[in-house]
Protein backbone atom coordinates (compact mmCIF):
# COMPACT_ATOMS: atom_id res chain seq x y z
CA UNK A 1 0.00 0.00 0.00
CA UNK A 2 1.03 3.34 -0.64
CA UNK A 3 1.64 5.94 2.04
CA UNK A 4 -0.34 8.44 2.02
CA UNK A 5 1.01 11.70 1.10
CA UNK A 6 1.02 14.99 3.94
CA UNK A 7 -0.79 18.00 3.27
CA UNK A 8 1.38 20.93 2.74
CA UNK A 9 -0.11 24.40 2.97
CA UNK A 10 2.95 26.49 1.67
CA UNK A 11 2.19 30.35 2.35
CA UNK A 12 4.16 32.30 -0.85
CA UNK A 13 5.62 31.76 -4.04
CA UNK A 14 8.57 30.11 -3.36
CA UNK A 15 10.92 29.35 -6.67
CA UNK A 16 9.62 26.98 -9.43
CA UNK A 17 12.19 24.42 -8.95
CA UNK A 18 11.38 23.62 -5.25
CA UNK A 19 7.34 24.22 -6.29
CA UNK A 20 7.54 21.10 -8.74
CA UNK A 21 9.62 19.09 -6.24
CA UNK A 22 6.91 19.61 -3.43
CA UNK A 23 4.13 18.62 -5.64
CA UNK A 24 6.21 15.63 -6.62
CA UNK A 25 6.80 14.49 -2.97
CA UNK A 26 3.30 15.72 -1.51
CA UNK A 27 0.46 16.46 -1.71
CA UNK A 28 0.86 20.16 -2.09
CA UNK A 29 -1.63 23.61 -1.28
CA UNK A 30 0.67 26.65 -2.90
CA UNK A 31 0.13 30.10 -3.06
CA UNK A 32 0.04 30.80 -7.08
CA UNK A 33 -0.96 34.72 -6.86
CA UNK A 34 1.92 35.20 -3.75
CA UNK A 35 -0.47 37.61 -2.00
CA UNK A 36 0.80 37.53 1.94
CA UNK A 37 -1.95 35.21 3.57
CA UNK A 38 -4.40 36.74 5.99
CA UNK A 39 -4.58 35.70 9.82
CA UNK A 40 -7.90 33.63 8.39
CA UNK A 41 -5.97 32.32 5.90
CA UNK A 42 -3.53 31.12 7.97
CA UNK A 43 -6.03 29.74 10.50
CA UNK A 44 -8.01 27.70 7.83
CA UNK A 45 -4.64 26.43 6.83
CA UNK A 46 -3.40 25.36 10.17
CA UNK A 47 -7.24 23.63 10.59
CA UNK A 48 -6.38 21.25 7.45
CA UNK A 49 -2.61 21.05 6.94
CA UNK A 50 -0.10 18.47 8.12
CA UNK A 51 2.81 20.79 7.32
CA UNK A 52 2.54 24.44 6.77
CA UNK A 53 5.61 25.93 5.49
CA UNK A 54 5.30 29.55 6.16
CA UNK A 55 7.97 32.78 5.66
CA UNK A 56 8.65 36.01 7.82
CA UNK A 57 5.55 37.65 6.25
CA UNK A 58 3.40 35.11 8.22
CA UNK A 59 2.58 35.42 12.21
CA UNK A 60 1.99 32.33 13.59
CA UNK A 61 0.73 33.34 16.71
CA UNK A 62 -0.91 31.94 20.25
CA UNK A 63 -4.25 33.08 17.96
CA UNK A 64 -3.15 31.04 14.77
CA UNK A 65 -2.03 27.64 16.66
CA UNK A 66 -4.82 27.91 18.87
CA UNK A 67 -6.62 26.77 16.25
CA UNK A 68 -4.51 23.92 14.45
CA UNK A 69 -6.10 20.82 14.13
CA UNK A 70 -4.37 17.95 15.53
CA UNK A 71 -3.07 17.15 12.32
CA UNK A 72 -0.77 19.59 12.25
CA UNK A 73 2.79 18.17 12.96
CA UNK A 74 5.36 20.07 11.27
CA UNK A 75 6.00 24.34 10.86
CA UNK A 76 9.13 23.98 8.35
CA UNK A 77 9.50 27.97 7.80
CA UNK A 78 11.55 28.84 4.59
CA UNK A 79 13.94 31.10 6.61
CA UNK A 80 16.41 31.30 9.31
CA UNK A 81 14.66 33.49 11.49
CA UNK A 82 12.08 32.11 13.41
CA UNK A 83 10.75 35.40 15.27
CA UNK A 84 7.06 35.24 13.25
CA UNK A 85 6.54 31.92 14.67
CA UNK A 86 5.24 31.41 18.56
CA UNK A 87 7.52 28.27 18.55
CA UNK A 88 7.10 27.81 22.62
CA UNK A 89 3.51 27.15 21.53
CA UNK A 90 3.89 25.34 18.57
CA UNK A 91 6.51 23.17 20.87
CA UNK A 92 4.06 22.76 23.67
CA UNK A 93 1.15 21.84 21.01
CA UNK A 94 3.35 19.07 20.09
CA UNK A 95 3.87 20.66 17.31
CA UNK A 96 7.51 20.62 15.29
CA UNK A 97 9.31 23.58 13.78
CA UNK A 98 12.31 24.12 11.62
CA UNK A 99 14.07 26.36 9.74
CA UNK A 100 16.63 27.08 6.87
CA UNK A 101 20.44 28.00 8.19
CA UNK A 102 23.24 27.79 6.99
CA UNK A 103 22.36 28.27 3.44
CA UNK A 104 21.82 32.14 3.15
CA UNK A 105 24.74 33.06 5.27
CA UNK A 106 27.67 34.15 2.86
CA UNK A 107 24.79 35.88 1.16
CA UNK A 108 23.53 38.11 4.02
CA UNK A 109 27.25 38.15 5.48
CA UNK A 110 27.71 39.95 1.65
CA UNK A 111 25.06 42.30 1.85
CA UNK A 112 25.89 43.36 5.64
CA UNK A 113 29.60 44.04 3.84
CA UNK A 114 27.50 45.94 0.95
CA UNK A 115 25.84 48.15 3.78
CA UNK A 116 28.95 49.11 5.21
CA UNK A 117 30.79 49.95 2.19
CA UNK A 118 27.56 52.25 1.06
CA UNK A 119 27.11 53.79 4.04
CA UNK A 120 30.58 54.86 4.71
CA UNK A 121 31.61 55.43 1.35
CA UNK A 122 28.30 57.19 0.07
CA UNK A 123 27.72 54.51 -2.49
CA UNK A 124 23.59 55.00 -2.80
CA UNK A 125 24.03 58.58 -3.01
CA UNK A 126 26.89 58.44 -5.43
CA UNK A 127 24.52 56.07 -7.52
CA UNK A 128 21.69 58.77 -8.04
CA UNK A 129 23.59 61.56 -8.56
CA UNK A 130 24.78 60.35 -12.08
CA UNK A 131 21.38 59.63 -13.39
CA UNK A 132 20.22 62.55 -12.20
CA UNK A 133 22.06 64.54 -13.86
CA UNK A 134 23.79 66.28 -10.59
CA UNK A 135 27.37 65.42 -11.35
CA UNK A 136 29.85 68.03 -12.70
CA UNK A 137 33.02 66.15 -13.02
CA UNK A 138 35.89 65.02 -10.44
CA UNK A 139 36.44 67.41 -7.48
CA UNK A 140 39.22 66.99 -4.73
CA UNK A 141 36.51 68.03 -1.99
CA UNK A 142 33.53 66.60 -3.27
CA UNK A 143 31.40 63.47 -1.97
CA UNK A 144 34.30 62.61 0.68
CA UNK A 145 33.59 59.56 2.51
CA UNK A 146 34.87 57.28 5.20
CA UNK A 147 37.48 54.89 4.78
CA UNK A 148 37.25 51.42 6.28
CA UNK A 149 40.31 50.39 6.46
CA UNK A 150 42.37 49.94 10.33
CA UNK A 151 38.49 50.73 11.52
CA UNK A 152 36.84 48.56 14.49
CA UNK A 153 34.24 46.89 13.52
CA UNK A 154 31.94 45.13 16.20
CA UNK A 155 29.77 42.51 15.78
CA UNK A 156 27.05 41.74 17.84
CA UNK A 157 25.92 38.06 17.51
CA UNK A 158 28.91 35.83 16.20
CA UNK A 159 27.38 32.67 15.06
CA UNK A 160 27.66 31.70 11.26
CA UNK A 161 26.46 34.91 9.68
CA UNK A 162 28.44 37.15 12.34
CA UNK A 163 31.95 34.46 11.46
CA UNK A 164 31.21 34.83 7.58
CA UNK A 165 30.91 39.14 7.74
CA UNK A 166 34.15 39.00 10.18
CA UNK A 167 36.16 36.56 7.36
CA UNK A 168 34.82 39.43 5.06
CA UNK A 169 35.33 42.03 6.64
CA UNK A 170 39.25 41.38 7.64
CA UNK A 171 39.82 41.18 4.00
CA UNK A 172 38.98 45.01 3.86
CA UNK A 173 41.44 45.59 6.77
CA UNK A 174 38.85 46.20 9.85
CA UNK A 175 39.72 44.72 13.09
CA UNK A 176 37.33 42.83 14.58
CA UNK A 177 35.57 42.56 17.99
CA UNK A 178 32.56 40.61 18.60
CA UNK A 179 29.54 40.73 21.06
CA UNK A 180 28.07 36.58 22.02
CA UNK A 181 25.56 35.33 24.54
CA UNK A 182 28.76 32.49 24.70
CA UNK A 183 31.96 33.37 23.36
CA UNK A 184 33.46 31.40 20.22
CA UNK A 185 36.09 28.66 20.16
CA UNK A 186 39.66 29.80 21.03
CA UNK A 187 40.76 28.34 17.26
CA UNK A 188 37.59 30.47 16.11
CA UNK A 189 38.63 33.21 17.41
CA UNK A 190 42.30 33.27 16.78
CA UNK A 191 41.58 32.28 12.93
CA UNK A 192 39.24 35.15 12.90
CA UNK A 193 41.67 37.39 14.34
CA UNK A 194 38.60 38.62 16.73
CA UNK A 195 38.43 40.18 20.01
CA UNK A 196 35.43 38.96 22.52
CA UNK A 197 34.02 41.81 24.55
CA UNK A 198 32.03 40.19 27.51
CA UNK A 199 30.23 43.70 28.16
CA UNK A 200 28.23 45.03 25.38
CA UNK A 201 28.17 48.30 26.55
CA UNK A 202 31.81 48.73 26.61
CA UNK A 203 32.55 47.28 23.02
CA UNK A 204 29.62 49.86 21.92
CA UNK A 205 31.64 52.54 22.90
CA UNK A 206 34.94 51.54 21.07
CA UNK A 207 33.35 50.75 17.97
CA UNK A 208 33.85 52.71 14.61
CA UNK A 209 31.19 50.35 12.96
CA UNK A 210 28.67 48.11 14.44
CA UNK A 211 26.40 45.39 12.76
CA UNK A 212 23.77 43.86 14.16
CA UNK A 213 24.09 39.95 13.30
CA UNK A 214 22.13 38.32 15.94
CA UNK A 215 18.50 36.36 16.47
CA UNK A 216 15.63 38.22 17.54
CA UNK A 217 14.77 36.77 20.88
CA UNK A 218 13.05 38.12 23.30
CA UNK A 219 16.81 38.95 25.27
CA UNK A 220 17.72 40.74 22.18
CA UNK A 221 14.47 42.80 21.73
CA UNK A 222 15.35 46.53 21.59
CA UNK A 223 19.20 45.26 22.38
CA UNK A 224 20.32 48.01 21.29
CA UNK A 225 18.14 50.70 23.11
CA UNK A 226 18.00 54.01 23.58
CA UNK A 227 20.60 53.86 26.09
CA UNK A 228 22.91 51.75 24.56
CA UNK A 229 23.34 53.54 21.50
CA UNK A 230 23.85 57.03 23.48
CA UNK A 231 27.48 54.61 23.97
CA UNK A 232 28.66 54.84 20.67
CA UNK A 233 30.72 57.33 19.14
CA UNK A 234 29.09 60.00 17.20
CA UNK A 235 31.16 59.21 14.45
CA UNK A 236 30.11 55.30 13.91
CA UNK A 237 27.58 53.37 11.60
CA UNK A 238 25.65 51.09 12.46
CA UNK A 239 24.16 48.27 10.01
CA UNK A 240 21.80 45.45 10.48
CA UNK A 241 21.06 42.74 8.09
CA UNK A 242 18.91 40.38 11.35
CA UNK A 243 15.91 41.92 12.41
CA UNK A 244 14.68 45.48 13.15
CA UNK A 245 13.15 44.63 16.36
CA UNK A 246 16.89 44.53 18.15
CA UNK A 247 17.68 47.99 17.71
CA UNK A 248 15.24 50.79 19.12
CA UNK A 249 14.73 52.29 15.73
CA UNK A 250 12.88 55.51 16.88
CA UNK A 251 16.02 56.11 19.53
CA UNK A 252 18.40 55.94 16.35
CA UNK A 253 16.61 57.82 14.13
CA UNK A 254 16.46 60.59 16.84
CA UNK A 255 19.98 60.24 16.91
CA UNK A 256 20.99 60.33 13.10
CA UNK A 257 18.93 63.40 12.66
CA UNK A 258 20.96 65.00 15.64
CA UNK A 259 24.60 63.88 14.14
CA UNK A 260 25.00 62.05 17.43
CA UNK A 261 25.25 58.89 14.90
CA UNK A 262 27.30 58.93 11.56
CA UNK A 263 25.09 57.15 9.58
CA UNK A 264 23.51 53.50 9.38
CA UNK A 265 22.60 51.01 6.58
CA UNK A 266 19.68 49.14 7.63
CA UNK A 267 18.11 45.76 5.52
CA UNK A 268 15.03 45.38 8.11
CA UNK A 269 12.70 47.15 9.80
CA UNK A 270 11.23 47.38 12.96
CA UNK A 271 7.58 47.49 12.06
CA UNK A 272 8.40 46.02 8.56
CA UNK A 273 7.12 46.14 5.76
CA UNK A 274 6.47 49.87 6.95
CA UNK A 275 9.43 51.41 7.47
CA UNK A 276 9.36 54.62 9.58
CA UNK A 277 9.08 58.17 8.27
CA UNK A 278 11.68 59.20 9.68
CA UNK A 279 14.28 56.97 8.77
CA UNK A 280 12.80 57.63 5.48
CA UNK A 281 13.77 61.25 5.31
CA UNK A 282 16.94 60.27 6.70
CA UNK A 283 17.42 58.03 3.83
CA UNK A 284 16.44 61.22 1.26
CA UNK A 285 19.21 62.97 3.11
CA UNK A 286 21.96 60.49 2.69
CA UNK A 287 22.53 59.77 6.28
CA UNK A 288 20.88 56.16 6.35
CA UNK A 289 20.97 53.47 3.12
CA UNK A 290 17.55 51.49 3.28
CA UNK A 291 16.95 48.18 1.46
CA UNK A 292 13.87 46.34 1.20
CA UNK A 293 14.79 42.93 3.02
CA UNK A 294 17.81 41.61 0.61
CA UNK A 295 20.47 39.57 2.93
CA UNK A 296 18.97 36.24 1.40
CA UNK A 297 17.65 37.23 -2.08
CA UNK A 298 19.83 36.00 -4.14
CA UNK A 299 18.58 32.83 -6.62
CA UNK A 300 21.08 30.55 -4.99
CA UNK A 301 20.01 31.07 -1.43
CA UNK A 302 16.25 30.73 -2.23
CA UNK A 303 16.52 27.46 -4.17
CA UNK A 304 18.77 25.80 -1.00
CA UNK A 305 16.10 27.31 1.60
CA UNK A 306 13.59 25.28 -0.76
CA UNK A 307 15.80 22.31 -0.26
CA UNK A 308 16.09 22.62 3.06
CA UNK A 309 12.67 22.88 3.77
CA UNK A 310 12.00 19.93 1.58
CA UNK A 311 14.72 17.93 3.37
CA UNK A 312 13.02 18.80 6.47
CA UNK A 313 9.80 17.72 5.48
CA UNK A 314 11.00 14.58 4.17
CA UNK A 315 13.05 13.52 7.02
CA UNK A 316 10.05 13.96 9.46
CA UNK A 317 7.49 12.11 7.44
CA UNK A 318 9.78 9.42 7.47
CA UNK A 319 9.28 9.01 11.45
CA UNK A 320 13.27 10.83 12.20
CA UNK A 321 14.94 14.06 13.71
CA UNK A 322 14.46 16.84 11.05
CA UNK A 323 18.21 18.17 10.44
CA UNK A 324 16.65 22.05 11.79
CA UNK A 325 14.70 21.44 14.33
CA UNK A 326 14.50 24.31 17.05
CA UNK A 327 14.80 23.71 19.85
CA UNK A 328 13.71 25.29 22.91
CA UNK A 329 17.56 26.18 24.08
CA UNK A 330 17.67 28.27 20.96
CA UNK A 331 14.94 30.95 21.74
O1 LIG B 1 15.72 37.19 7.10
C1 LIG B 1 15.64 36.15 6.52
C2 LIG B 1 15.57 34.88 7.18
O2 LIG B 1 15.36 34.85 8.40
O3 LIG B 1 15.72 33.87 6.51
Amino acid sequence: MTKKKPLVVVTRRLPDMVETRMAELFDVRLNHDDAPMRQADLIEAVKTADVLVPTITDMIDSAVLAQAGPQLRLIANFGAGVDHIDVQQALARGVTVTNTPGVLTEDTADMTMALILSVARRIAEGARVVPDDEWTGWSPTWMLGRRITGKRLGIVGMGRIGQALARRARAFGLSIHYHNRRRVPAATEQALEATYWESLDQMLARMDIISVNCPHTPATYHLLSARRLKLLKPSAIIVNTARGEIIDETAMARMLEANELSGAGLDVFEHAPAVNPRLLKLARANKVVLLPHLGSATIESRHDMGEKVILNIQTFMDGHRPPDRILPSML
